[in-house]
């Protein structure tokens, strides 16, 4: 056992103590709190792992945990895990958010920058509680234990710890959530609350094919805008995301640079809503193309843009479809040159295979979409290692009560 002072936040959503001079992270902590905590992992010469049992001295940004099971106030390995700012005010988890990504652009990317994290527009996700943080998730994963208990993992864990309450989840969702019930035999249960229909639970089965669903499409609205999906495949979280992130990836946009007869680029593209995004913007002699690996994301987004002459949508891997690029040696005349690009990659970044191919290629701005902090700053690092910078950040709180924060980043070569 420890008491230890909070001096600040680290990258996912543990704050940094020190113990005779040896870091410490420890859960459940706000800077500037002193805390009683237990070492969980002592293994490792630079820094140990802990969790707060106790707070000694509270910050005034402490409030009751939205979401009671996963509070302070259990025993650590009792305490539901995927809300770990749930304790902490929402002002101050924004500010938390916003230190991160500031930290670790300054640290990893070389770009010294404060930003603040906005949150959702309200008029953007009507029905969340935007105060509390609770009431946005539109998907939900529950875990099944071997006898067939259903719930979230416990934080930090993989073990299922039962639960009466979905908090953070829409409460159409968590209401019909099976938490008291069983599903023996099940891998999972997802909730799942498409914009226009009743939301549904789904029970995974171990073995279960993706294709087997494949038939089960569900529709999203942004605004006036329809997309249709599987009811398995990628869609932002957040009940107004898709369209927080239509709107900010249309403001990071610079008109200037922007060419709608350019060789534009949706790349990681899924079902087509960041090229939408473009296409409302710019208008619809807009040329874009949408680059997605899953090939039932790449049809739907066909299906989703088919009524805009200058979209098209293709099946590939980003990093293989920019090498073929770049094999086509007409690829700048072709447009490239003037390109906008949309880079929404998945949580790991681009990479710097990705990145390098990308500015060989040379277009006239990029536009990132971030989900994780350290692969953006990475990723920044890469394109400032080829003479492009950073022009604009924007941050958004996606994940309220998490410590996730989505970023939109513009970058560009400097002239
Ligand atoms: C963060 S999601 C963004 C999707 C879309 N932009 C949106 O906002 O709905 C990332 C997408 O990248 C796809 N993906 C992952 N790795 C990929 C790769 N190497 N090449 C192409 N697409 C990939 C995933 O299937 C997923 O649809």
């Amino acid at each position: 056992m420890l008491d230890l002072d909070v001096e600040r936040i680290a990258h996912g959503g543990v704050a940094v103590a020190r113990h005779e001079g040896r870091v410490v992270f420890v859960a459940d902590a706000i800077p500037g709190e002193r805390v009683r905590a237990r070492v969980t992992d002592a293994g490792r010469d630079r820094f140990w792992r802990a969790e707060t049992l106790e707070v000694l001295d509270a910050s005034p940004d402490r409030r009751p945990h939205v979401w009671p099971e996963a509070s302070v106030d259990r025993a650590p390995e009792h305490r539901a895990g995927g809300a770990e700012f749930g304790h902490v005010r929402m002002p101050r988890q924004r500010a938390l958010k916003g230190d991160v990504l500031r930290d670790t652009l300054a640290r990893m990317g070389g770009v010294e920058r404060d930003v603040v994290v906005e949150p959702v527009d309200a008029a953007l996700a009507p029905g969340v509680d935007a105060e509390a943080g609770t009431g946005w998730r539109t998907r939900v994963r529950l875990h099944v234990d071997d006898d067939g208990s259903v719930g979230p993992y416990a934080a930090r864990s993989h073990r299922v710890v039962p639960v009466r309450s979905l908090p953070l989840a829409l409460a159409e969702l968590e209401a019909i959530a099976p938490l008291a019930g069983t599903a023996v035999g099940a891998s999972a249960v997802d909730l799942v609350a498409p914009s226009d229909a009743p939301g549904e639970v789904v029970v995974r089965m171990p073995g279960d094919r993706r294709d087997d669903a494949a038939t089960r499409t569900i529709v999203e609205r942004v605004g006036e805008r329809r997309f249709t999906l599987d009811r398995d495949g990628f869609w932002q979280v957040h009940r107004g995301a898709a369209a927080t992130l239509t709107r900010a990836v249309q403001e990071a946009i610079d008109p200037a640079r922007f060419d709608p007869a350019a060789d534009n680029q949706d790349l990681y593209g899924g079902v087509g809503l960041l090229a939408a995004a473009v296409g409302d913007r710019f208008g619809a002699g807009t040329r874009i193309t949408t680059v997605e690996a899953d090939a039932r994301a790449t049809e739907h987004a066909g299906a989703n843009l088919a009524d805009w002459i200058g979209a098209r949508a293709l099946t590939d891997r980003v990093d293989r479809y920019l090498d073929r690029l770049a094999a086509e040696a007409d690829a700048a005349a072709r447009g490239f040159a003037g390109a906008t690009v949309v880079l929404d990659p998945p949580r790991s970044g681009a990479g710097r295979a990705v990145v390098e191919r990308l500015v060989a290629l040379g277009p006239a701005q990029v536009v990132y979409v971030a989900c994780d902090p350290v692969a953006l700053a990475r990723d920044v690092a890469t394109f400032r290692e080829h003479g492009w910078e950073l022009e604009s950040l924007a941050a958004f709180d996606l994940f309220p009560n998490t410590h996730h924060v989505e970023a939109v980043a513009r970058l560009a070569a400097i002239v």
